[in-house]
């Protein structure tokens, strides 16, 4: 889908519209999402899939005691939601002064999470780590291309038709980016005050600042600062001086932080394009600018 540049989302039209009805509008004026998101709505639609932040915040560092858990509300076998599996037993017991954190990165993207998690627990607190959409489909690409080598190139599979300049947002590389309509799905069950939302782009220049706001607010004190990190060379990211198991230092794994395969910047450019109107959707729903449209790279 390619987004004349008039049809920018204005904040004041997007206040008037829910967003769904906006992303309709926009949709239908462009006559080039059909009825992809639409039915995809109905299921799943996306999800940020950055892993980093639990993985930084997993070193009992303070108190609270943080720990983490994988996928509660996931059953044995089942991964589509179908059946009454919410199983807090699978947690490790809370005690007083512990937080628990589980963290399963579709969850966001997943119709019926919202509704499931609130049922669980109202008070929850939410923390979403979000990057440029364009980084994240590319991400998405090579993570799937270092398991699945004889896919087709992220070129082909952007575009529905790419004479037509179609781009296929039923992918889900490119689905899942679409910030806004899976916000909206929260925001129905949980307010804003209780989501963080993180610059997956700010995580990577000022970790520590952004723990900062995530131990602000979980109501911790802040424990893990700039003297917990250092900028790793060879890994070209930021990593863990001293974790609390190991005497030494730790970058996350081989699978974060990989080189992208060049992709053409026409499609870049037509992506960025695609996106604009859900970003600045998403930016106003959250009252966050995360300046998607200033960054000059997709890497
Ligand atoms: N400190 C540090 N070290 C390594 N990587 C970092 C770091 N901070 C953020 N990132 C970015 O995290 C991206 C990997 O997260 P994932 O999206 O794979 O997480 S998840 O497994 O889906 O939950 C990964 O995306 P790729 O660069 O595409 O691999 C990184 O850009």
């Amino acid at each position: 889908m390619i987004l004349a540049s008039g049809l920018c989302v204005d904040a004041d039209v997007t206040a008037a519209l829910s967003t769904r009805d906006t992303v309709n509008e926009l949709c239908q004026a462009q006559m080039q999402c059909f009825l992809t998101i639409w039915s995809t709505l109905k299921c799943m639609v996306f999800q940020t899939g950055m892993a980093q932040n639990s993985e930084m915040l997993n070193p009992k560092h303070g108190r609270p005691t943080l720990l983490e858990e994988q996928c509660p509300l996931n059953c044995p076998n089942s991964s589509d939601f179908k059946d009454p599996c919410i199983n807090l037993n699978v947690m490790p017991k809370t005690l007083d002064g512990q937080l628990t954190m589980e963290k399963t990165p579709s969850y966001f993207v997943t119709n019926e999470a919202p509704k499931r998690i609130h049922s669980m627990a109202k008070d929850i607190k939410l923390i979403v780590v979000v990057r440029n959409p364009v980084t994240r489909a590319i991400s998405d690409y090579t993570q799937t291309l270092s398991k699945k080598p004889e896919i087709p190139t992220f070129e082909v599979l952007a575009f529905k038709n790419r004479t037509l300049g179609l781009i296929d947002a039923s992918w889900s590389a490119i689905r899942i980016g679409i910030y806004a309509l899976h916000l909206e799905n929260w925001l129905q069950y949980f307010p804003l005050s209780q989501i963080l939302f993180v610059s997956g782009e700010r995580l990577i220049v000022d970790p520590a600042g952004e723990m900062a706001k995530v131990q602000d607010f979980l109501g911790l004190k802040r424990v893990v600062t700039e003297k917990h990190f250092y900028f790793n060379k060879t890994k070209g990211f930021p990593c863990l001086k001293k974790p609390e198991d190991s005497s030494a230092p730790r970058c996350l794994g081989k699978s974060k932080g990989r080189t992208h395969p060049r992709i053409d910047p026409d499609v870049i450019h037509r992506l960025r394009k695609f996106y604009k109107p859900f970003n600045m959707m998403f930016y106003q729903m959250t009252g966050q600018d995360f300046r998607w449209e200033q960054e000059e790279g997709d890497k």
